[in-house]
């Protein structure tokens, strides 16, 4: 059984529904329940109400990331924003050498989508011309690792002296800053070793974007000293979290620097909005997925998803997807305040590498996964396996086929496996890999966990857990430097 939408992205939903799975009697069984969420992601599209949804410092907070795929005067995506983000394509391209994006969770992965989607692998060693103009691209920031920070600031200073020694210029580096919060450690720490490092090489130039919580009332520490050093600014709005942002300036600051398509992006995200505000289920992909899982797991303990696209460059996909996941439904007290302790354990995969490390245990292990697989139907420049090797059988046989229907027979015959073994598993199918059918992809699963919130009646917009460490972390620094001080 599949939900096929008129774009062609498909839900198949085979191995999840039907006899010895979950079926069409639970679903019938929850119609209260999905009508009051279907009402309730009415009243957050027109209101940015969602109930017992508090901010960090517990006061009622709206939520708006349902507004983002509509470019709308004085919404968060305005024809405005978008032409400051068109300004900073058109100021990155063919002048700056290098974009360093810095930034963690919500404020990197979503980036890191886009960035593997458009630019794959090698797209830091493609010459300018092949990169049609746009600056090399890395990411910092998503750990406090000193060798890689330190790795990534002598790659950047040989490029400069090689800038320097033939083409008698500086080389131009721009840090975009991405903090929600504007003072995470990992961010702010990565920021400073960088900034310090360049500035100190007469060879660059180096320019500071800061993506930060925009209110000026209390300004962020990041947006404090984005006035105080006039660096230019874009906005993480409020009431979107930061798990939710790569459909704002967040994710759209790396789409403009690296030529990725935000119109059809966020075209592919409004399509995927309007399907899912059918209060049909059958017809609305965030709420018959988040429908299934939720009876899944709930009544059938299948509590941990396994989260698997087929293809190199989309294992980032998965990792948006668990910290979505996990911050939204990972959920000590319900909104009544009883403790429940809810939530699915997401696992990144990736197809074909994890059929050959995983599989043993989605094949056999506990009866307590649902495999989520992601595939793309066409494949740019597929290319065919050829007969090299004529006199060895094995590898004739696979000859003649091309790579993609190779990787579509892998991950089939693992869904065919899994599902004669009481394994459940899905599919969602794009008929090819670009902005408009990822905006599709990335916005259902966003209203996805909105719905399972309001299923198991958790704030799926709060992460008060994430808190805990951090309230342990601070001092802790402090005491470190105080006795490093004293020596
Ligand atoms: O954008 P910020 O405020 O630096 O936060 C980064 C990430 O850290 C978290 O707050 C968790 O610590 C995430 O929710 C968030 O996406």
């Amino acid at each position: 059984m599949s939900l096929k939408l008129k774009s062609g992205f498909t839900f198949d939903y085979d191995n999840l529904f039907g006899e010895g799975k979950v079926t069409k009697a639970d679903i019938e069984a929850f119609s209260d329940k999905l009508k009051e969420a279907h009402k309730a992601m009415n009243v957050m599209r027109e209101t940015g109400y969602i109930k017992g949804h508090l901010s960090k410092d517990g006061q009622p907070e709206k939520v708006w990331f349902s507004q983002c795929p509509y470019i709308q005067e004085g919404t968060l995506n305005s024809p405005e924003s978008m032409k400051r983000l068109q300004e900073l394509r058109e100021s990155v391209r063919n002048r700056i050498d290098v974009v360093v994006s810095l930034g963690i969770g919500g404020s990197y992965l979503g980036n890191k989508v886009l960035f593997d989607v458009q630019c794959g692998e090698f797209w830091n060693s493609k010459s300018v011309e092949e990169r049609d103009g746009y600056p090399k691209f890395y990411f910092s920031g998503n750990n406090i690792d000193p060798r890689r920070t330190k790795d990534l600031i002598d790659n950047i200073n040989s490029s400069a002296a090689i800038t320097k020694s033939h083409y008698k210029r500086t080389y131009k580096v721009m840090l975009i800053v991405i903090s929600k919060s504007g003072g995470t450690l990992d961010t702010m720490s990565n920021f400073m070793v960088i900034y310090d490092a360049l500035k100190k090489n007469p060879d660059i130039e180096v320019e500071i974007v800061a993506v930060t919580d925009p209110n000026t009332e209390k300004p962020t520490l990041l947006k404090q000293m984005a006035m105080d050093h006039n660096w230019p600014q874009f906005s993480v709005p409020d009431g979107v979290g930061g798990r939710f942002t790569v459909f704002t300036d967040v994710g759209l600051s790396t789409a403009a620097c690296i030529g990725f398509d935000i119109d059809e992006f966020l075209h592919g995200a409004r399509d995927m909005d309007e399907a899912c505000k059918n209060e049909n289920v059958w017809e609305n992909p965030a709420m018959l997925n988040a429908a299934l899982k939720y009876i899944a797991s709930e009544k059938y303990g299948r509590n941990i998803e396994v989260m698997m696209p087929y293809g190199d460059y989309y294992e980032s996909l998965s990792m948006w997807y668990i910290q979505l996941l996990a911050e939204s439904l990972g959920k000590q007290f319900n909104k009544e305040g009883k403790e429940v302790c809810y939530g699915r354990t997401p696992v990144v995969a990736l197809g074909t590498r994890d059929m050959h490390s995983q599989t043993q245990q989605h094949q056999e292990g506990r009866l307590d996964k649902v495999v989520q697989f992601i595939r793309i139907e066409n494949w740019d420049n597929d290319l065919v396996i050829p007969n090299v090797f004529p006199e060895a059988k094995k590898l004739a046989d696979i000859s003649g086929v091309t790579m993609g229907d190779a990787l579509e027979v892998a991950r089939q015959s693992n869904a065919d496996a899994l599902a004669s073994n009481k394994r459940f598993n899905a599919l969602f199918s794009l008929p090819k890999m670009n902005a408009y059918y990822l905006g599709q992809l990335l916005y259902m699963l966003a209203m996805s966990v909105a719905y399972e919130g309001e299923f198991a009646d958790v704030d799926a917009f709060d992460q008060p857990g994430v808190e805990a460490y951090k309230r342990i972390m601070g001092p802790k620094l402090q005491e470190l430097k105080a006795s490093k001080q004293a020596k």
